[in-house]
This record gives structure tokens, sequence and C-alpha cells, in this order.
């Protein structure tokens, strides 16, 4: 399981929750989408935050590392906006240490992006960008634990790959690579070099995605009939461009060619084998442009030895570049070119543009449209979650700081009271954005949507979501978001709820995210500066008592609310500040005879 994936696993629901589009299902945004706001934790002045926070001082530019040839216009682009370093060929212990001066890299397939480069960093790398599809260079799981967003181009080089597959495909079958090479040696040898037709014979397409699915178009075209074997491709759309989805066993039993297009993760790491390759065809010819990993090396070679394989055409190995002396490599049914797939003028631009549009507006607290490792929230669903993603993160920070020093938070139950359909609310941003609030106060850790998930697991959080239905008008996505702190001591007794749960809950009014609960008070204040709660006997006067002690003090007040039992009983007064009150300032509003108990918390 990957670590997104674990973490995601420890995030328990009481009740079924919306999950939008998952990592592998991921439908491609317009453009990037925005969101930016400010946050006050741990006096860092006004960040721009909410995926990524770039680490430059405001008005500093970021520096980018391109650790690999990328299209001009891309640098172009990203110079707009950033230092661009472009440092190719580095040795691993050069990266390492550039690394630490950067705020985000550029990679293709040539640079192996491990642990210790995110280690390296020591928290200024953001984004990684690939300019590129395969991501199997970049150690997601590293990247997720660091906070740093990886970034792909996903679209760009497809047709640039599919075309190279056809160009094996039909350069494999007319022996063009080895009767060039014959004729450039002073030979003419015709009937050597006899080849074997397309038309009529099966294709097998290994991977009915973006590139599988073009390769299967093209090679319709030349007259080939063509199956496809992808446990997660949908029956209709191979249907409508006339392919046939089948079984592993099936497309490895009756294809004349194989042509391989899934990505090498650990299922499919080695899945042409002794085993499989047993099950072919004899005779059968393979194109790879996917990744050297889905083949044993060694085995495909037994197998073209053995006559089972009669041809291959390979694009990528296990290893880049493969070892001089490589049986494959010079074994004389085999066509290699040196990982070329996406390597055309027209790719490289798309390419270089796309991740470079993709890395600024990472850079830039935007949420890209192509993060690998972070969830997809589609634009509109951003912009309507604002303000409630603000009002996330301050219940957290604030119920957080409710609790007494020692008590150690473990428990955290979220409750979303809405009238919208449970598939209409997505909750990862807001679930993201309460692991923030009550996170950050605590720890040096600086959470954002990518490491959110993870880091509430690495500390033992227990999150557990649960939605309230209401009736009424789904017009705005949540009514209220309550957060409470199971197995707590409050330093704020009337904080805890009935079941003794420390107990903040917020609504979003007018745009501006408000406190409306605390514990069992009802109190209104907008969640912005700080905050001081206060219990008293409720009494007249109070409310000009404490006013002035803050006035006397220069401590300007935004609002002010009283909850109470009843009347002269007791009451929770609650005053938003501008200013941070002195020592002297809150222990004078604690001598007021009538105070209970109070406490100041910072928003
Ligand atoms: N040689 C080169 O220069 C290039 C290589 N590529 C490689 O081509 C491959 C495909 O790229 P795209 O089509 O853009 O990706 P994609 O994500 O659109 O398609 C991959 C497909 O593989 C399928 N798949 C996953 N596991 C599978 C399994 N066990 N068996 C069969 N199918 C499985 C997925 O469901 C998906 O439909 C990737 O490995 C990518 O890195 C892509 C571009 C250029
Ligand atoms: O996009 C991919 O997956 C590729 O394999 C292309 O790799 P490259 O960017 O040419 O090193």
């Amino acid at each position: 399981m990957s670590a997104t994936a674990s973490a995601a696993a420890c995030v328990s629901s009481t009740a079924k929750l919306a999950v939008k589009p998952s990592l592998s299902s991921r439908s491609p945004l317009p453009s990037v989408i925005s969101l930016s706001f400010n946050s006050r934790s741990r006096d860092i002045p006004r960040r721009r935050l909410i995926l990524v926070t770039c680490t430059t001082g405001e008005g500093a530019k970021p520096t980018v590392l391109v650790a690999e040839k990328l299209g001009e216009a891309g640098v172009k682009l990203l110079e707009n906006f950033a230092n661009v370093d472009c440092s190719y060929n580095l040795t691993p212990e050069e990266l390492n240490t550039k690394i630490s001066l950067c705020d985000a890299l550029i990679v293709r397939s040539g640079t192996k992006v491990g642990r210790e480069v995110f280690e390296s960093s020591r928290g200024r790398l953001k984004v990684v960008g690939r300019a590129g599809v395969g991501i199997d260079n970049v150690d997601l799981s590293a990247a997720t634990e660091f906070g740093c967003l990886v970034v792909n181009a996903p679209t760009a080089n497809t047709i640039a790959a599919a075309e190279h597959g056809i160009a094996l495909l039909a350069s494999m079958a007319r022996n063009v690579s080895q009767a060039d090479a014959s004729v450039k040696a002073g030979e003419w040898k015709r009937n050597k070099y006899v080849g074997v037709s397309l038309v009529g014979k099966t294709l097998a397409v290994m991977g009915f995605g973006k590139v599988g699915s073009e390769v299967a178009r093209r090679a319709k075209g030349l007259g080939m009939r063509v199956i496809a074997h992808d446990p997660y491709a949908p029956a209709d759309r191979a249907h409508a461009i006339g392919v046939e989805l089948v079984s592993f066993d099936e497309a490895l039993k009756t294809a004349d060619f194989i042509s391989l297009h899934m990505p090498l993760t650990p299922a499919t790491s080695k899945m042409l084998n002794d085993e499989t390759f047993a099950k072919m065809k004899k005779g059968v010819r393979i194109v790879n442009v996917a990744r050297g990993g889905v083949i044993d090396e060694e085995a495909l070679v037994r197998a073209l030895d053995a006559g089972i394989v009669a041809q291959a055409a390979l694009d990528v190995f296990t290893k880049e570049p493969p070892a001089k002396d490589s049986k494959l490599v010079q074994h004389e049914r085999v066509t290699v070119t040196p990982h070329l797939g996406a390597s055309t003028m027209e790719a490289q631009e798309g390419v270089a543009i796309e991740i470079a549009q993709a890395v600024v507006g990472a850079l830039n607290g935007e949420l890209a449209s192509t993060a690998v490792n972070a969830p997809m929230v589609p634009a509109e669903v951003l912009a309507e979650l604002k303000p409630y993603a603000v009002l996330a993160e301050q219940l957290g920070r604030l119920a957080v700081q409710l609790v007494a020093g020692g008590s150690g938070v473990k428990n955290v139950k979220v409750k979303y009271a809405s009238a919208r359909a449970t598939d209409d609310l997505d909750t990862r941003l807001l679930r993201a954005m309460i692991i923030k609030g009550i996170i950050e106060p605590i720890s040096d850790v600086y959470v954002n949507l990518v490491n959110a998930d993870y880091t509430a697991k690495q500390r033992g959080l227990r999150i557990s979501e649960e939605r309230v239905a209401l009736d009424g008008s789904p017009e705005s996505p949540l009514e209220t978001i309550t957060v409470q702190l199971g197995n707590v001591e409050s330093k704020f007794a009337s904080a805890l709820s009935e079941s003794g749960e420390v107990k903040v809950e917020g609504r979003v009014k007018d745009g501006v995210p408000h406190l409306t609960k605390v514990g069992s008070f009802e109190v209104d204040v907008s969640l912005e500066g700080s905050i001081i709660l206060c219990r008293q006997v409720d009494q007249p006067g109070m409310i000009g008592t404490v006013g002035r002690i803050l006035g006397e003090s220069n401590v300007n007040v935004s609002f002010m609310s009283v909850g109470r039992i009843a009347p002269r009983k007791q009451a929770v007064m609650a005053i938003g500040v501008d200013d941070m009150p002195s020592k002297e300032t809150l222990k004078k509003i604690g001598e007021i005879p009538a105070v209970e108990e109070f406490v100041f918390l910072k928003l």
C-alpha cells in the first residue's frame, strides 16, 4: 500500500463520505485552479498556502532547478516567475547539494528523485515536476511524507509515444534497422530480411490508457485486429474504437503482436516473465514503449532464443542506459531505441509548457490539475469551499489550544452538517485543513493538502468524519462544522461538551468564518485575529468591564458575543481581538471577581 493510501486508511468515517475522484481516476481539470489565503500560524505573516507553501520571502523569486533538457518555451515561462537553474547531468551527490537551495525541481525520466533528495532539501523543495508521464523515478511516498507536491505532464507526449510504438511495430516487422545496418556495411541481402505483414494480424495492447488507445486506433488503420487487456479500462471506450477487452491470458494466447502500455508499478513489474512467455503464441513479436521493468529482460532473451518470441522492439530498459554488452540489446532479432518515445519537437515543447505551468501554479499556492500525490478538487468546488477551508483550519486551531497541556490529542471527531447530498460534498480539503489547524500549533511540521493524512497518521491522530443530513436549502455546501477532541482535559472547562470532549463549532456567514459554539455555549464571533473566551456569572456590566481593560491596554476589540445557559447564571463571553494582549492585561481580566475561567486563543 502506498504511503498516501495507508495514510488515508487511518481516516475512518462514521458515515458514508463523499469521495470525489480518487488518485487513480483523476479527471482532467480545465485549468489550474487558485486557492490562496492568509494564515497566521505561529507568527508567520500572511503565508499564501493551501497546497504548497513557498518558503521564499515575500517578493523574492523562488528557484527552480531544471535537471534535464526542457523545451525552450517551458524554460521561458519559468523564467518569468522564478530563478531558473538549468543544470543537466548532475551526479546524485550534486543534485542533493543543489536541492537545498531550490523550491522546485523539474526532471524527465533520467533523474532518480529518491528519498535522499527530499531529505537533502531540508523542507525547501515544495514541487517536483515530471516533464512527462511516468513517475516511477520519483519516490512518491517520500514526497508525500515531506509535503512535497509531485506534478506531471500526462498528455502532451501521448501521441509521440503512440507514434513511436507504431514506428517500432512496423520497422520490427520489416527488419528496417537490421537491413539498414546491413546495407551500410556494404551488404545486399534481400532474402535475409523478408518480413511479416501487419494486416490481418492480432495486436494485443496491454494497458489501454492514453498511449495504448492511440496505438490501437492507429493499428486498426493498418488493418490489424486489435484486442486489449487493461483491468481498469471501461469496455465502452474500447468498443467505441472497435477494440475488444480481454483477460491477460487470453491476450497472451491470441496475439501475434503484443504492445506494452501500462505504468511500472509493483503489480506490473516483470509481468512478462518465463511463465507468461510460455503462454504466448510461438513466434509472437513484442513492442515495449512503456517501461523496461515490466519485462523480465533475462526471460525475454531466453524466450527469443527458444523461438517463442520471434522479435522484440524496445524503447525502454530496466536500467537506462543498458549495459553495452547487454545480451538483449545485442540480440540480432531485437530493435532498440534510447527511450525516444516522447522525443519529438512537438511533444517536448508541449510537455515543457505543461510542466512549467503546473510548477508555477503550484509555487503560487494553486492546486495543479496534474497533481500526482494530492487529491484533485475541481475549480468550482474549491472556490465554493474556500471560506469553509479557512473555518476548518481555525476550528482545529482553536480546539487544540483548548486542550490542557499533557493531555495528548488522539481522537478527532468532525461533523459536517449539510443539506447537500453526500456525493456533493468532498471533505478531503476540509479534513486536511482541520488536521493542519490541530497539528501546526503544537509542532514544527507544516501541513498541507499533500501530507495532511500522512502527518495525522504519523502522529497517531485518528480522525472520524460524520455527515449530519439537514433538511433545507443545499445552496451552501455546509451549515456547520463541529470539531471534537476526545479523551482530553481542557484548560477551559466550559469548552467540554456533555460527553466530555473539547468541542467547537462554526459556520460561514456572508463568506466569513464564525465560531458559533464552545462546549455547550452558543457564541458568535468572527474568526479573525485572536479570541478571548471567558466564563463568568451572568451579570450586568461584564462586557463593559472587560472592554475597558482591553481598551486601556490599546487592544482593539473586533467582536464580542455572550452565550448563556440562563439569565443570571453562567455565561461564556467570546471576544475577538486584533492585537495580542499583554500578560498583565490578561491577568487583570482573570482578576475580575465574576470571571470563573478564561483562555486566550491565537488564530
Ligand atoms: N517511452 C516513452 O518515452 C514514453 C513512455 N510512456 C509510458 O507509457 C505508459 C503509458 O502511458 P499513458 O498511456 O500516458 O498512461 P495511462 O495512465 O493513460 O495508461 C496506463 C494504462 O495502464 C493500465 N494498467 C494499469 N495496470 C495495468 C495492468 N496490470 N495491466 C494492464 N493495464 C494496466 C491503466 O489502467 C491505464 O489505463 C507509461 O508507462 C508511461 O510511462 C509514456 C510516454 C512516453
Ligand atoms: O513520459 C514518459 O513516461 C516517458 O517515458 C518520457 O520520458 P522522457 O521525458 O523522454 O525522459
